[in-house]
């Protein structure tokens, strides 16, 4: 699996990025969900220029024009729920990509920091030979995208799978290289180096999910 760190180079995303991760900014959901929907367009932007484009014919109103178009295979699978608006990010400049959704959940059966990671529900098309756009804004031990990629697998094998992701931790990364074939690619806006005992990110944002959606109760 590549890796490629968006905020190695100052743009823009640097802003959206710091206003996910202030604890008083971070408070107006909207912004939130905003800012990782608007990091879901760039992440989407940068990674367009590595797909298969084919050369196609267009009339304008006076005359005629070869544009070469991006090949039309991409499958959007978000992981629910903070994956959604990355999802929609994506889904903004790859308007006619096939969408996947799927749900990876933290579950603390015995109400303490250890925690395993559910898949409950999916629903996919065939992702047979087609371009896998995986997208999670948080990759933080890496299990959900591990997860993820097992319980696809009766969908079909994709010819190229591409990561999505807003914060990473190094050792996250570290645990998907392993995992991921090796003509995957990982499109991350920014990794950070430690996670706690609690398995968060730091200085990471705190919870993606509860951010956009709000706290749930756990089960
Ligand atoms: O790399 P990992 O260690 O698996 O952690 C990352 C996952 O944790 C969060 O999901 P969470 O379980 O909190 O679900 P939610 O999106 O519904 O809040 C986040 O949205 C990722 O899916
Ligand atoms: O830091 C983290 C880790 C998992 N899930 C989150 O939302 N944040
Ligand atoms: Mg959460």
């Amino acid at each position: 699996m590549q890796v490629q760190e968006l905020l190695q180079k100052n743009s823009i995303a640097n802003k959206f990025i710091a206003q996910l991760r202030d604890v008083e900014i971070q408070k107006d959901r909207l912004r939130f969900r905003k800012n990782i929907e608007r990091l879901g367009e760039i992440l989407a932007y940068e990674l367009s220029k590595e797909l298969k484009y084919n050369k196609e014919h267009f009339q304008t109103p006076l005359g005629e024009v070869d544009v070469p178009q991006p090949e039309s295979d991409l499958v959007i699978c978000s992981i629910l729920r903070a994956g959604l608006p990355l999802h929609q990010g994506l889904l903004n400049y790859f308007d006619d990509a096939e969408n996947s959704f799927i749900s990876a959940y933290r579950h603390h059966p015995d109400n303490d920091e250890k925690f395993e990671v559910l898949v409950e529900y999916m629903a996919s098309p065939s992702l047979e030979g087609k371009t896998l756009l995986l997208a999670d804004p948080m990759l933080a031990t890496g299990t959900s995208f591990a997860n993820v990629l097992e319980a696809l697998k009766p969908m079909g094998t994709p010819a190229k799978i591409h990561l999505v992701s807003v914060i990473g931790s190094e050792v996250g990364i570290e645990n998907l290289k392993e995992i991921f074939p090796p003509n995957s690619k990982l499109w991350i806006a920014t990794i950070d180096k430690e996670l706690d005992q609690n398995g968060y990110i730091v200085p990471g944002l705190g919870d993606a999910g509860d951010l956009c959606y709000g706290t749930k109760k756990q089960h």
